[in-house]
């Protein structure tokens, strides 16, 4: 018998023990670790609650968490609880799925005025995050400035502007509801760095915002290259400038009839936030694209600003006794090998790009680089103490271990405490999970 341990309950994670349990079936078994009670990583907190459909993927990750040889081992903080190196003396192979839970910095001036968040906070805000729930942001004025043209963005941007309608049978958690629903804005400003041809927004979820009931997405028709250059593009990237170019032909009336205008300002890069003590504009410079590269102009103005978004991308969380890549904000990998015996798939393996389906093609290439490393005699003659062992040491140390049977309990509690037509109402502190799942 084989011991595998994974970090992180995520997609990657989940992917990663279904491949597993597919290449060496009843011989091997696989502990799926969280910091949280609660498995699913960025399907629970980071995939937007209007977008059930996506999140419906959970029940796949279910079925291969009900294995007998698979088993999730919830509330557990690899680096405190217990160490990597106690992890790697347990179990033949250690994955990191750790994904990328930290926001970027842009290392600008002013970038800790208050009301200024990154995408991982705000988004762990409404999506229920235990760290982040008492973010309590701002929202009673105007103008929001949401930084980065990409999906992130494109998810921040449309629930800021939705109605109580619009958000039926979503799992946005009662405290940012609540707030989202009282809010004043009037205007949110998309900043993008570079220009149309080279959004990273992808068409379907821009579609979205070109259909919503209280807000109008506006774009400059001067930002466009000539329409013949639309032709060069790939496919997903001519849809998504093709929705772009209706949104720049949208009548000023019909701006006019929604409360919320949201502004693509195209070419231009922040360059500091102002303000006291909260934010209330930022100073942006214009900029051309040379090479595929935002270059600056010298040109610079100011964009009003209550509250701003940076949705630039993320950074894993570096674990002590992991060697760390700081430049590119992930475990130094070689193809997901780190060490011998010590991988990382997903987000941790690769930064944060690609879709959830991404991390599947991930789990299991490891499995077969865990498998080749079995065979080369990489992982030793000899299966290590797994399972048990990790028992001893967990019962030895008092560690207050959530199971999957667990979770089901606290999932219960979730979907009975939920909101007319929502799936669930999330519990957003680790205290209240525990307390449901006993
Ligand atoms: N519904 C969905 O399918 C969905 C939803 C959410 C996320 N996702 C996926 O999750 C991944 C992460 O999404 P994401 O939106 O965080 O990342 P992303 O797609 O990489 O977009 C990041 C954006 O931030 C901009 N940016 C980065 N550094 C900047 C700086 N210093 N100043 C100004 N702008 C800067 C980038 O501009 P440049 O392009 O100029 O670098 C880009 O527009 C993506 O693969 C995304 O497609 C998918």
């Amino acid at each position: 018998m084989r011991h595998i341990a994974i970090i992180g309950s995520g997609p990657a994670g989940y992917y990663t023990a279904e491949a597993a349990q597919k290449q060496w079936g009843d011989e091997v078994s696989v502990d799926v670790f969280d910091l949280l009670p609660v498995p699913y990583g960025l399907i629970r907190f980071g995939v937007a609650p209007d977008h059930q459909s996506i999140k419906g993927v959970s029940r796949r990750y279910e079925k291969t968490a009900l294995n007998e040889n698979v088993r999730f081992v919830g509330n557990v903080a690899v680096g405190k609880d217990i160490t990597v190196a106690e992890l790697r003396e347990l179990y033949d192979a250690v994955i990191f799925a750790t994904g990328a839970p930290n926001d970027r910095q842009l290392g600008l001036e002013g970038e800790d005025l208050d009301n200024i968040f990154g995408s991982a906070e705000f988004v762990g805000w409404y999506n229920g995050h235990p760290k982040f729930a008492d973010l309590d942001p701002d929202l009673s004025k105007g103008h929001v400035v949401v930084i980065g043209m990409g999906n992130v963005a494109l998810d921040v941007a449309r629930i800021l502007s939705k109605t109580e309608t619009e958000f039926e049978g979503a799992d946005v958690v009662a405290h940012a509801l609540e707030s989202l629903l009282g809010s004043k804005i009037e205007k949110i400003t998309i900043l993008g760095r570079r220009g149309p041809h080279q959004i990273m927004m992808t068409p379907k979820e821009l579609g979205e915002l070109g259909a919503l009931e209280r807000a109008s997405p506006r774009v400059d028709k001067d930002d466009f290259p000539d329409e013949a250059e639309d032709a060069l593009l790939e496919p997903g990237l001519r849809k998504s400038v093709t929705h772009l170019r209706s949104f720049a032909a949208i009548p000023e009336d019909m701006h006019a009839e929604k409360a919320i205008e949201i502004e693509f300002d195209m070419f231009a890069s922040p360059v500091r936030f102002l303000g006291d003590e909260k934010v209330e504009a930022v100073k942006v410079e214009r900029t051309k694209v040379e090479a595929g590269r935002a270059v600056g102009t010298g040109e610079t103005y100011e964009v009003p600003a209550s509250m701003v978004i940076t949705c630039i991308g993320y950074r894993t969380s570096p674990i002590p006794d992991v060697p760390f890549d700081e430049r590119a904000g992930r475990f130094a990998n070689d193809g997901g090998r780190i060490l011998p015996g010590m991988y990382c798939v997903g987000w941790a393996r690769r930064g944060p790009t690609g879709t959830i389906g991404t991390n599947r093609p991930d789990g299991y290439d490891i499995v077969e680089k865990i498998a080749e490393d079995l065979d080369g005699g990489v992982l030793g003659r000899k299966g290590k103490g797994g399972r048990e062992a990790f028992d001893a040491l967990a019962n030895q140390r008092k560690l207050d271990i959530v199971t999957f049977r667990d979770w089901k309990k606290i999932e219960e509690a979730e979907e009975e405490a939920a909101r007319a037509g929502a799936p669930r109402e999330k519990f957003v502190d680790i205290e209240s999970m525990i307390k449901a799942s006993r």
